[in-house]
């Protein structure tokens, strides 16, 4: 079906709404790789792309052949480079098709998941414990799946979730105290998990591993992550590739609940920085 003419190409409608599709997956891909490394390479790649349709255009057949070659290859080597944003993008494919978005099926799906009878106070009264002493701590809240991946990099305990259990790890002498906790269906599900780390370049130098750690899990799955501050005892959270800094144990309780149980748009989670802060990942509650 012909929209308009310009010049001499015809214009369609499959070719708007083409158009259209496309903008909107480079656009998403962007916002997925947007202050990591991936992001350098994923605009050269699309400007040896750009550079092959020119030379294609002008009919150049050497250099279309050897531009050619390399864009064949290119697309095994994205994937391998690409594996991590890969996955983001399945992911959010995966959460916003119709099955996810099904009332009956999600609260079925749910009962299965962290939610219903998560009981926060262990977890609210060890941290505010750990944070008084300047304990260390990494607490991941399993949301929609149970994390059996980063729960096995650990030690698994299937124990029943406690104040004291969550202590006696997190004690600086405890063989169990490095790692972060994993905590699904109301149990300490795993400890000493390994967490990946956040690639984001916008993340404030002044952050170590603990909290890039948090951000990175925040990022690669839907789960919220508690960290306890061995240097301050502060306690934040990070989720949704945000990190709310030094909350008090009152706004830990609402956050915590709000995000395991709202299916928050990025938008809601973002918080509105101050002027003052500089980072578009750190946020800390006036
Ligand atoms: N990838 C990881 N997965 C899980 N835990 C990690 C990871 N990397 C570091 N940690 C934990 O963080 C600890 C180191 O924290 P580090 O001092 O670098 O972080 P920080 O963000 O500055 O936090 P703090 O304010 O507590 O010092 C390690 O001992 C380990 O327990």
């Amino acid at each position: 079906m012909l929209l308009f003419p310009i010049g001499f190409l015809e214009v369609t409608f499959v070719d708007v709404a083409e158009i259209l599709l496309v903008g909107y997956l480079l656009y998403q891909l962007y916002k997925l790789m947007r202050g990591s490394v991936a992001i350098r390479i994923f605009i050269g790649i699309i400007s040896i792309y750009l550079l092959y349709l020119i030379v294609k255009a002008t009919g150049m057949e050497l250099l279309t052949g050897i531009l050619g070659q390399f864009i064949d290859v290119g697309v095994i080597a994205a994937i391998v480079v690409f594996q991590q944003e890969i996955r983001k993008f399945l992911m959010v494919i995966g959460k916003s098709t119709f099955f996810n978005n099904d009332f009956f099926l999600r609260s079925l799906l749910r009962r299965n998941a962290n939610l219903t009878n998560l009981n926060l106070q262990p977890v609210l009264e060890a941290a505010k414990a750990m944070s008084g002493t300047n304990t260390g701590g990494l607490i991941v809240f399993a949301k929609s799946s149970e994390l059996k991946f980063y729960a096995e990099s650990g030690d698994i305990l299937d124990a029943k979730l406690s104040k004291r259990l969550l202590l006696s790890i997190f004690y600086k002498n405890s063989p169990l105290h490095d790692g972060a906790v994993i905590i699904y269906n109301n149990q300490v599900k795993a400890a000493r998990c390994i967490l990946p780390v956040t690639e984001n370049t916008e993340v404030p130098a002044s952050l170590g591993l603990r909290h890039r750690a948090a951000l990175g899990m925040s990022e690669a799955t839907d789960s919220v992550v508690l960290i306890i501050s061995e240097e301050t005892g502060q306690m934040s959270l990070a989720f949704n590739g945000r990190l709310e800094h030094n909350l008090s144990i009152t706004e830990l309780r609402d956050k915590i609940n709000h995000y395991l149980n709202e299916d928050v748009d990025e938008e809601e989670v973002v918080p509105e920085t101050t002027p003052e802060e500089d980072s578009p990942i750190l946020h800390t509650p006036a």
